[in-house]
């Protein structure tokens, strides 16, 4: 084996709930990769959106806007944070205003390509690799990832998953709410929500959290065992 560790980029896609942030940011922290949570930085723009009066029913105001807010996402996984113009909106694009506006935002050609591009630049950038997530990593933004997954879990579990995190509210609207986003992310014309056809489907509604990293974990390292036998059977042999 050799003493040098390639970099590696990993892709992991799915719906709200499945455990994507959780799995990746650990994940990365197991393995010494970057990580960036894509979601944050479509949360982020429809938050500028939201604050500087842009209707976000009406695309073509939101196209006009699209450039204007400077986005930067942190990438380490201790420390994931995410700022527009300088301001530390970590907390503010969690609201239920930002969630319940966040795929009308997202829809926009104009804000997919812009975001698109800055997630290009940041994993292109990420010394030992990274682990990026969110909806169309796999498909869209890093289709020559070195290992995709996309994870699923059931309606129920989802919504209860979320619902434990927001204290005090119900499972059912929950549920209903998630559900509806889903379907709007997964039917949009651009990039929608899906699994790339070379990515491994986990299904976590019956597996632990622990469970899924040991998963992806063993998953990262089996690729980075095959990609370094490729190498070695590629090299011409040593005299
Ligand atoms: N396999 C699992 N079993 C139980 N709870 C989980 C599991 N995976 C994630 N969770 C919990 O579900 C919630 C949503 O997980 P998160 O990683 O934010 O999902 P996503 O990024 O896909 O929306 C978090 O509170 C997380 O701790
Ligand atoms: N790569 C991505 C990531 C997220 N989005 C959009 C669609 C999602 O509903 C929102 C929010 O994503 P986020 O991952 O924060 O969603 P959850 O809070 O985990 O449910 O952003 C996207 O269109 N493409």
């Amino acid at each position: 084996m050799s003493d040098t560790v390639e970099s590696v980029i990993v892709a992991i896609d799915g719906p709200s709930g499945t455990g994507k942030s959780s799995t990746s940011r650990a994940v990365a922290a197991a393995l010494g990769l970057s990580y960036l949570d894509t979601g944050a930085q479509y949360r982020a723009i429809t938050w500028w959106m939201i604050s500087n009066g842009v209707d976000v029913q009406d695309p073509a105001a939101i196209a006009t806007a699209a450039a204007k807010p400077a986005i930067v996402s942190g990438t380490d996984p201790a420390n994931p944070t995410i700022t527009v113009d300088g301001v530390d909106v970590t907390g503010p694009i969690r609201t239920p205003e930002v969630t319940s506006k966040v795929s009308a935002v997202s829809a926009v050609p104009e804000v997919r390509a812009r975001i698109t591009e800055l997630q290009r630049s940041i994993a292109s950038s990420a010394a030992t690799g990274i682990v990026v997530e969110g909806r169309d990593i796999g498909t869209t933004v890093l289709p020559d990832a070195d290992l995709k997954i996309f994870l699923t879990a059931s309606p129920e579990a989802r919504a209860a998953r979320r619902s434990g995190e927001l204290k005090g509210t119900d499972v059912a609207a929950t549920k209903e709410a998630l559900v509806k986003r889903d379907a709007a992310d997964s039917s949009r014309k651009t990039s929608p929500l899906a699994k790339a056809d070379d990515a491994v489907e986990v299904d976590t509604t019956d597996l632990t959290l622990e469970q899924v990293i040991e998963c992806v974990v063993t998953l990262v390292e089996e690729r980075r065992c095959a990609t370094e036998n490729t190498e070695n059977t590629e090299k011409p042999a040593a005299r």
